[in-house]
């Protein structure tokens, strides 16, 4: 019998599927059946000791309350987001359903399309219990190397937050601001959401690490980015119903970018690329935005 298995069958749920599938049988479960090797129905993936969740963001608190039986089992939480519609990170979500020492955390530079092609990559495996990161690790295969951290809320923040930073840069290679523009709107990025975590208890170290600027430099360079293209989009004056049709796929940074407006308006917190990146979701000009930003 597997001890593991992964829920979601998306890219990211499949790309883990397949690297824990190394050293092990993994089983794979999703709401619609798929012709994948050892895909499983629900119930049965859920007897397994150990889980890996793959669900957007969004979806994830009625998820768990309309499928989810807590019976021991070890978690490993895989989407980056924040619930647009409470503002609470995954982990306080996930901790209204499952004791936190159960619950570990994934983070890192990590594009789904080269993890299932065996590429190497690090990721870092956050929680507040070290056996969850010491039970996990021996599944991952050899060119994935793990690190462990306990900043569970730093990893959340860096991996949601850098979704709206990536929207933001897609809106600057998609208005053609050139090369200085956007290291200066990467740097500035990661100083912000630093400043962001650092008001809910984040480690200062997380942002400069694999969770913070590593994921942050992958996401906001690479058309490989869902949450970039969105950004593409947005400078090419799409709407943005026309660009997730078209991505056909999850795009985080969108809701998380309501998310983040409303806790820095709750918090007070000086988020200015965040609250750009909204502005534009809402329908404001990027060229204004551009404006806006240059000048605050
Ligand atoms: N694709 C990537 O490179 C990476 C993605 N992630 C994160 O992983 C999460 C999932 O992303 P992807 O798999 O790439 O997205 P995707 O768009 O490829 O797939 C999403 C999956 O979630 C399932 N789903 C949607 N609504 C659901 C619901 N109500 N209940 C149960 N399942 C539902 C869909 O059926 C689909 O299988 C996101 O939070 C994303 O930020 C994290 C790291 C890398
Ligand atoms: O989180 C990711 C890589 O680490 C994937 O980013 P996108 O969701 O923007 O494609």
């Amino acid at each position: 019998m597997a001890r593991i298995a992964v829920i979601g069958a998306g890219k990211w749920g499949q790309a883990l599927h397949y690297a824990l599938s190394q050293k092990q049988e993994c089983l794979i479960t999703s709401r619609t059946k798929r012709d994948i090797k050892n895909f499983v129905n629900l119930q049965t993936a859920m007897e397994c000791e150990y889980l890996v969740i793959a669900i957007p963001a969004q979806q994830v608190r009625q998820w768990l309350k309309d499928n989810f039986k807590f019976n021991n089992q070890k978690i490993l939480v895989a989407s980056k987001g924040i619930e647009a519609s409470s503002g609470k990170f995954l982990n306080e979500i996930y901790e209204e359903f499952i004791p936190r020492d159960n619950l570990g955390f994934i983070a890192g530079p990590s594009f789904a399309a080269e993890v299932i092609q065996g590429l190497p990559c690090a990721l870092v495996l956050n929680s507040l219990n070290e056996e969850i990161f010491i039970s996990f690790e021996k599944f991952f295969p050899d060119f994935i190397k793990t690190y462990y951290s306990c900043d569970v809320i730093g990893a959340e923040i860096c991996g949601a937050y850098k979704n709206v930073l990536a929207i933001a840069s897609g809106i600057c290679e998609g208005l053609k601001l050139g090369n200085n523009a956007r290291a200066s709107l990467i740097s500035r990025g990661l100083v912000e959401m630093q400043r962001f975590g650092e008001h809910f208890g984040a480690k200062m170290e997380t942002f400069l690490g694999l969770s913070g600027a590593g994921d942050l430099f992958l996401t906001a360079s690479s058309e490989l980015s869902r949450n970039f293209r969105v950004g593409l989009g947005l400078a090419k004056n799409k709407t943005l119903d026309d660009i997730l049709i078209e991505l056909g796929e999850v795009a985080e940074g969108v809701k998380t970018s309501y998310a983040i407006n409303s806790l820095r308006i709750e918090h007070n917190i000086y988020t200015p690329i965040a609250a750009e990146v909204y502005l534009i979701l809402e329908g404001k000009n990027p060229q204004d935005s551009l404006k806006d930003l240059l000048r605050t």
